[in-house]
């Protein structure tokens, strides 16, 4: 068993006393130890291991206060009359003569307790004390409480009065305390059968340490991670922003690079360019958000003619290159605004802005953001999640380019299991869907892709093809974070912020 220097320390004082228990007080007068803190911090480490054991006992004593202190010096204000009286060879004094010997406020009570205590009387205006050595047992057990200060030793019937007496006049106090009693356990009376040697130990290994070649003489104590220590809770990141951070991590280390682009899109970039035709059902008012101020929005009108001549005949540039959706396309329709749905747009959007000179080079960025999709909020949809979007743009990147990418991106965010089936998007072909296994759970749908289609593509000018997917972060959010519930995560209770533990790569 590994042990700190000071634990070593607590045990010697044990082995080399033979005693089995010792009070903390006791410990901490011991060299060794020095202060009642570390030796409490050294039992608990101790009684952590199972070495020894610690005993509390409550314990009330009493304490002497400052008047009490001085009634013992100097007597209690009666005994100071008779000493008086004593002295002058007299047995009486008249109660009007008594300032001469004591203070005024110690006056009446000194009288009150002759009294009571039946030591003296009065006798026309004088006080009379017979026996003027006579024995009180309040001062008694006053002297005796400045020895022992256990308040059970004075729980006798006896006592109790003078006790409340003494208490009253404000010779005494009550106080509590607690008594701490540090056992060696079966197991720690073994340990110390064995020598226990102390050898200076340090925990850090400082410059100072090696110049000096000191670090041969220590004894370098190895971290013990298993103390236990009380919970601390340090600000940190939003497990979403986590989520967000890992998985932007691992794409700028697979050589992506990322953009961004705003919230509010015409449907022209949201849905057109990306030959979604403007009667798709996903268009309409179950998905999309459709936004009443701004309510229109720019289209650059060259790029609308070329789009609209493909959505309507599959043309590009005077050549049939596709069946099209033969419907009748509709400008004011690519002009309304919407909250994006998916961050295909902002892949599409970077494409389009190449110019002549950076689309003869490869490309991969991608996208992380929030998308907005009119849902029923329930345990997993949301009307406003994040999606993460790539793409690769190069001279001749295929469909196991794809597979082999998304393949890697998955492995990395921990993910080793993956399945792919083929899937319909309306600007991809081929277009797949990636599921993973998860222990426990089965197989779970975790992102689209695709090869973009040559209708999306020619009419924004790109002629290399260009691979893409997109994946849902919320869904990657309640995996790592263990929800069953996506509104949880947006919900911010405190204390699952405080204790949520985000574990990447699962
Ligand atoms: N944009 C699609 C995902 C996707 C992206 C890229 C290629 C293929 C599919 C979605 O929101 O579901």
């Amino acid at each position: 068993m590994e042990l700190h220097i000071d634990e070593k320390k607590l045990l010697k004082i044990f082995q080399d006393s033979g005693k089995e228990e010792f009070n903390v007080k006791e410990l901490a007068e011991n060299e060794l130890m020095g202060s009642e803190t570390k030796v409490m911090r050294t039992a608990l480490w101790l009684s952590g291991k199972g070495l020894v054991e610690i005993i509390e006992n409550k314990k009330e004593y009493i304490k002497l206060t400052e008047r009490g202190e001085k009634a013992l010096n100097e007597g209690f204000p009666e005994r100071k009359i008779a000493n008086y009286l004593k002295e002058k060879g007299i047995n009486s004094i008249p109660i009007k003569d008594l300032n001469k010997i004591l203070d005024k406020s110690e006056i009446s009570p000194a009288l009150g307790n002759l009294k009571k205590k039946k030591i003296a009387r009065i006798d026309k205006g004088n006080i009379v004390i017979d026996d003027l050595d006579y024995v009180d047992e309040e001062e008694e057990l006053l002297k005796k409480i400045k020895t022992n200060n256990n308040l059970k030793e004075y729980n006798n019937v006896d006592n109790k009065k003078a006790i409340d007496n003494l208490k009253k006049r404000g010779f005494i106090e009550i106080e509590e305390d607690i008594d701490r009693i540090i056992k060696l356990t079966e197991k720690g009376k073994e340990f110390i059968k064995n020598p226990i040697e102390i050898k200076e130990e340090i925990s850090q290994l400082t410059r100072e340490h090696i110049i000096s070649g000191k670090w041969k003489e220590y004894h370098i104590r190895p971290y013990d991670v298993n103390i236990p220590t009380e919970d601390i809770y340090p600000a940190k990141l939003h497990p979403m922003t986590r989520v967000i951070h890992e998985v932007k991590d691992i794409l700028i280390g697979m050589g992506f690079k990322e953009v961004k682009n705003p919230i509010v899109e015409t449907e022209f970039w949201n849905f057109d360019v990306l030959f979604e035709p403007q009667d798709h059902p996903a268009r309409d008012m179950q998905d999309t958000f459709f936004l009443r101020y701004p309510n229109k929005g720019d289209v650059p009108s060259e790029l609308l003619k070329k789009v609209k001549e493909m959505h309507e005949k599959g043309i590009f540039n005077g050549e049939k290159i596709s069946k099209g959706w033969n419907y009748k396309f509709d400008e004011n329709i690519s002009k309304r605004t919407v909250l994006r749905t998916h961050t295909t747009v902002s892949s599409i959007k970077y494409l389009a802005s190449l110019s002549d000179e950076e689309k003869n080079g490869a490309h991969k960025v991608f996208c992380i953001d929030r998308v907005f999709r009119n849902e029923a909020i329930d345990y997993k949809h949301l009307p406003e999640f994040y999606q993460c979007e790539g793409i690769i743009m190069d001279e001749d990147v295929n469909f196991d380019n794809l597979m082999g990418i998304l393949i890697e991106f998955l492995k990395r965010l921990g993910f080793d299991k993956v399945r792919v089936r083929p899937s319909y998007f309306p600007f991809t072909e081929p277009s797949l869907e990636a599921e993973v296994y998860l222990e426990g759970k089965g197989w779970l749908e975790l992102l689209g892709a695709g090869m973009f289609r040559p209708e999306v593509l020619k009419p924004i000018g790109i002629e290399k093809p260009v691979l893409a997917w997109g994946i849902g972060l919320s869904r990657l959010a309640m995996l790592r974070l263990g929800l069953n519930d996506i509104r949880e995560l947006h919900r911010n209770e405190l204390n699952w912020l405080k204790k949520v533990k985000y574990r990447a790569n699962i």
